[in-house]
C-alpha cells in the first residue's frame, strides 16, 4: 500500500521512522533504495509502475540535493510525501528546500526535517489510506489518544519534578 524509498542506505537512520509507524498502525508497506542521480531508471521505472503495483501512496526521503522526492512525483499520479533528511553540511535545510520548493502542477507534500518528518510522512500517508479504510482510522484515532494521554502525563511528571525540586531546597 505504502511504498518508502529513500535515497541512500545512509537514509534508513530517519526512514526507518516511517516503516515503524505504520507497522505499528498496520498499514502494509515495502522499503526501497532508490536515487534519482544515482540509479535514475531504476527510480523513474520504480516510479512509473508503482500504481499497477498496488502502492496509494509514495514516501520517498532524501537528503542534500533531494530530488527522488520531486521526481518520482514526475512519472505517477500517486500522492508522494517528501521527507528531507539532515545533511551533515547544511542540517537538512539543502534537503528541505530541495524538496519543498516543487513547481506548479507537480505537488510533493513536504515534511519536517529528519526524525519528526518520518514519523509524520507515515501518519499522513495513514490518513490518505483511511479515507477509504475504516481499520486504519480507528487505529490513527487510538494513536491520537495515546499521545493524549502521553501529554498530560507529562504534565503531571513536571509538576512532580517541580514539587521535589521545590521540597529540597
Ligand atoms: N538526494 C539524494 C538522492 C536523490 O535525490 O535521488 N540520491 C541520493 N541522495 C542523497 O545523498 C545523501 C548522501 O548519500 P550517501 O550517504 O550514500 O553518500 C543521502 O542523504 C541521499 O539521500
Amino acid at each position: 500500500m505504502v511504498a518508502i524509498a529513500m535515497g541512500s542506505r545512509s537514509d534508513w537512520e530517519t526512514m526507518k521512522h516511517t516503516a515503524e509507524i505504520l507497522r505499528d498502525l498496520a498499514v502494509p508497506h515495502t522499503v526501497h533504495v532508490l536515487s534519482a542521480h544515482r540509479t535514475p531508471d531504476r527510480m523513474l521505472d520504480f516510479a512509473r509502475e508503482a500504481a499497477d503495483h498496488g502502492y496509494r501512496v509514495i514516501v520517498a526521503g532524501a537528503g542534500g540535493a533531494a530530488h527522488l522526492p520531486g521526481m518520482m512525483a514526475t512519472v505517477t499520479l500517486l500522492p508522494v510525501i517528501g521527507v528531507p533528511v539532515l545533511s551533515a553540511a547544511l542540517q537538512g535545510l539543502d534537503s528541505l528546500l530541495s524538496i519543498v520548493q516543487m513547481p506548479g502542477g507537480i505537488p510533493v507534500a513536504t515534511m519536517a526535517i529528519g526524525r519528526a518528518g518520518a514519523i509524520n510522512a507515515g501518519l499522513l500517508a495513514a490518513e490518505i489510506l483511511a479515507l477509504q479504510d475504516d481499520g486504519i482510522r480507528e487505529r490513527l484515532a487510538a494513536y491520537r489518544e495515546n499521545l493524549r494521554r502521553t501529554v498530560i502525563q507529562s504534565e503531571e511528571a513536571v509538576r512532580e519534578a517541580w514539587q521535589t525540586q521545590g521540597a529540597s531546597e
